[in-house]
């Protein structure tokens, strides 16, 4: 059970800071078994005053906990690795990078090759678990893939994938969020020009993009297939979903989610 493992996330900013409430909303979870680092921790004040442990000391946070979450910027990884390996020990800690672009390969240049590593791609919603999260492993056991599984379904949803997925995963999962976020910005200052005030078009845009995932999630159908319930032929739907393919829409979607995997993959 995850409530009885100790947790630490190394480097806790962004990412991690969403994973950290995330976690914290779990009812069995203790907050004194959770450890966040980074070199500033006036940001983690909040988690402090939960009774999460926070401090800036890699080695011990890594040295005591059974999970340890790599939440640094990718270019950090390396030195980070170097720094708690002394207290990485095969039989406690599972190893868990959030690094974009990082392989296992590089990891284990460092590493211990008996060391068990996992690389994970949650999204920001972690904070409010509703996160997506792709994980691979090289060596990982059962039970092992369950714990880290078990980790990621308490901030969302986990699946297991190929490494050679990995980067994909990242630009459909962690930047997709931020295509989700542009095209509901976009659609609110459309709301504002057709005579609504910003707070009222967020409440529309915000409701009606959480109506079409939970249709696609609950009726498991294809975007495609509800779109046709909606287009009245003549309708005013149709008109203006052709004058955004006209404008490119779809095309300019999949060209920005090839140009950020061009930018991840080596
Ligand atoms: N943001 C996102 O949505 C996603 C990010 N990722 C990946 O997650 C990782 C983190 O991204 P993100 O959270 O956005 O980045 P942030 O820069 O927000 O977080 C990284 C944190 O690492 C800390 N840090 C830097 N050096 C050290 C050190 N030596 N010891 C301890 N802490 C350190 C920094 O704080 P300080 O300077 O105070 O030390 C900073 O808060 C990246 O590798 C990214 O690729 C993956 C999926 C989604
Ligand atoms: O933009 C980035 O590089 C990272 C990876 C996924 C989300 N943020």
């Amino acid at each position: 059970m995850i409530s009885n493992l100790k947790i630490a996330i190394i480097g806790c900013g962004n990412l991690g800071t969403s994973i950290a409430s995330g976690l914290l909303m779990r009812e069995d979870f203790d907050p004194k078994n959770l450890t966040l680092t980074k070199r500033n921790t006036a940001s983690l004040a909040e988690f402090e005053a939960k009774g999460v442990h926070v401090h800036s000391d890699n080695l011990s946070a890594a040295q005591y906990a059974d999970l340890v979450l790599l939440g640094v910027k990718p270019y950090n990884v390396t030195n980070i690795l170097r720094e708690i390996k002394p207290v990485l020990d095969p039989k406690k800690q599972l190893l868990i990078s959030l690094a974009t672009g990082i392989t296992l390969k590089e990891m284990y240049g460092v590493l211990d090759a008996q060391t068990v590593t996992f690389r994970a791609m949650p999204n920001i919603a972690a904070d409010i678990q509703e996160s997506i999260t792709c994980v691979c492993h090289e060596q990982a056991n059962p039970i092992q893939l369950e714990q880290v599984k078990e980790l990621f379904d308490s901030i969302g949803f986990t699946i297991s994938i190929d490494e050679n997925l990995m980067e994909a995963a990242t630009v459909l999962g962690a930047c997709g969020i931020a295509y989700v976020l542009r095209f509901m910005r976009a659609m609110i200052q459309g709301g504002i020009q057709i005579g609504f005030d910003s707070v009222t078009a967020s409440k529309i845009v915000n409701q009606t993009v959480k109506g079409a995932a939970e249709l696609m999630i609950q009726k498991n159908v294809h975007p495609e297939a509800a779109i046709d319930k909606v287009t009245t032929p003549k309708g005013c739907t149709i008109v203006g979903l052709n004058e955004m393919e006209h404008q490119g829409f779809s095309s300019a979607m999949v060209r920005g989610v090839i140009a950020s995997y061009d930018k991840i993959a080596k």
